[in-house]
């Protein structure tokens, strides 16, 4: 991939003979900004191509990508039942074919001819634009099972991945340039991408870092009030839960006043839930906005209450098949109808990823012939990202200057780092943020990729990078004494 800067020096012909130029396309997209693919990916692209090339020759062998939560990428393995499946419903002539039985396990077998019927036939036909009728019952069912509410698969919309889900949503609301939605800052770039590029505000409250990044209602109160007070009509709140990229979950105590203040002040909830079995630590459990809203009873029935999820994350990590859906409740047939008509535009949201989120919402259960092998897979994930959080966010603690939360849940890490006066004025003079000076500088020495705090947004003087905990465990130990090495030789560089 030619990185930006290069691939627009070899644009030669003159401005004026063009239409599509920076100048005149539309602003939004200029200003829109997403951090996660941003600089640092770009170079470790470019790293990536020079290794290959054996072009340029670096103090590091490959370049480890811990900007994105792509497990599979780092080599997660795919759950075996979920791509038993998929090949099934790819190729349906293995359905018969002699020997099958040796490689494909019966149930999966039994899932591919449903999932084949439910499509009508084919995965490479177009489907409902709402997503097929069945893998939408089973949504429901999944979400009524996690629950103990009823859930109506007309409220369910599966889609390309959350991020989809995510932009039509906020695009819906944001009806004109004085909507504001409210996001936690540290926040997920999705959102401010996304609001920015839909001509919306981003209002900002502040996630607390000291109380290992805590949501204190006060300072929601807070942000709804001052937006207000300049102008802005401020229309939903976005929260993610378990927190990228912070990992923290809520407590269902903080949840009900979270639920009382939209209510109160007419706020439609966005409940970014992608990281929902990503929890590691048993004193706070995944609790769903739907089952606190449904429990908090028939007085705040009304809420209008938007839930994400993904088979990005989880232990199922199919981020490329792009499959994910949302719920929407308490809002009215006529907008849901308008979700539908803008959905239709796209035409539908891709087969196999509707596949993925039929297989991540009725996986296996006891008794079914890949239970076991399915059971062992899952449960070898989850204890190995749970171990893995914990060891990087030792190993990040261990380093001087460096504060690290540690992972309650999603993917990340998201240490504070504490930098030299004359790296924060290097960075100034090469006009970028220190953090961001902090990791290309990472990058560069040891092929370690990750974001820097600044593409998430944070507190004013402080500086943060965010990791994943994604690297195999065979490889932590050399991922830790790289970092190591750098930080010691940074903290010398710029002493
Ligand atoms: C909180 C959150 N919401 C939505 C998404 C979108 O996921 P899908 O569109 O794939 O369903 C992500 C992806 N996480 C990005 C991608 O990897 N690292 C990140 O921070 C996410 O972290």
């Amino acid at each position: 991939m030619l990185a930006f800067s290069r691939l627009r020096s070899t644009i030669t012909s003159s401005p004026s003979d063009k239409v599509l130029t920076l100048p005149k396309i539309n602003q939004a997209v200029v200003n829109c900004e997403y951090a996660v693919r941003g600089a640092l990916a770009i170079r470790a692209e470019e790293l990536r191509e020079e290794l290959a090339s054996k072009r340029t020759a670096h103090p590091f062998a490959k370049v480890t990508s811990c900007n994105i939560g792509n497990p599979q990428q780092l080599g997660q393995t795919p759950i075996t039942f979920f791509r038993q499946v998929a090949a099934l419903t790819e190729y349906p002539a293995l359905l018969d074919a002699p020997g099958v039985a040796d490689i494909f396990a019966p149930d999966a077998v039994e899932r591919a001819r449903a999932l084949l019927q439910a499509v009508g036939g084919s995965v490479g036909a177009y489907t409902h634009s709402q997503g097929i009728p069945l893998i939408r019952q089973n949504v429901a069912k999944f979400i009524e099972e996690r629950d103990g509410y009823p859930s109506d698969p007309d409220d369910i919309f599966l889609t390309a991945g959350a991020s989809p889900g995510v932009q039509l949503i906020l695009q819906t609301l944001i009806a004109h340039e004085k909507v504001g939605i409210m996001i936690p800052v540290p926040q997920y770039p999705l959102y401010t991408a996304s609001i920015a590029l839909f001509r919306g505000n981003a209002v900002p409250y502040f996630l607390n870092e000291e109380d290992t990044w805590g949501l204190d209602v006060n300072e929601l109160i807070r942000s709804v009030k001052d937006a207000r007070a300049n102008g802005l009509d401020v229309r939903a709140l976005c929260v993610i839960n378990p927190g990228n990229p912070t990992g923290a979950c809520l407590n269902v105590d903080n949840m009900r006043k979270i639920v009382e203040l939209c209510h109160s002040e007419k706020l439609v909830l966005l409940a970014d839930e992608v990281y929902q079995t990503n929890t590691y630590l048993p004193s706070v459990p995944f609790t769903s906005f739907k089952k606190v809203l449904r429990s908090m009873g028939p007085e705040f029935s009304s809420l209008e209450l938007v839930s994400f999820h993904s088979i990005s994350k989880g232990m199922v990590g199919e981020c490329g098949r792009r499959g994910g859906y949302f719920e929407c409740v308490g809002v009215s047939d006529e907008v849901k109808e308008m979700l539908y008509k803008v959905a239709s535009i796209s035409l539908c949201p891709p087969a196999q990823g509707q596949v993925l989120v039929d297989l991540m919402v009725r996986p296996p259960v006891k008794g079914d012939a890949s239970y076991a092998r399915y059971k062992e897979e899952i449960d070898g994930i989850y204890e190995s990202l749970k171990r893995r959080a914990a060891r990087l966010a030792a190993a990040f603690n261990a380093l001087p200057g460096v504060s690290c939360q540690p992972a309650q849940g999603s993917m990340y890490l998201f240490p504070s780092v504490t930098l030299p006066q004359k790296a924060v004025e290097t960075a100034k003079a090469q006009g970028m943020a220190p953090d961001a000076l902090y990791c290309m500088e990472l990058l560069n020495e040891t092929g370690v990729c990750v974001v820097p705090g600044s593409g998430f947004h944070q507190k004013k003087g402080t500086w943060h990078f965010r990791s994943t905990f994604l690297p195999p465990e065979k490889e932590m130990e050399s991922f830790v004494a790289r970092i190591k090495g750098f930080h010691e030789g940074f903290l010398k560089r710029y002493a």
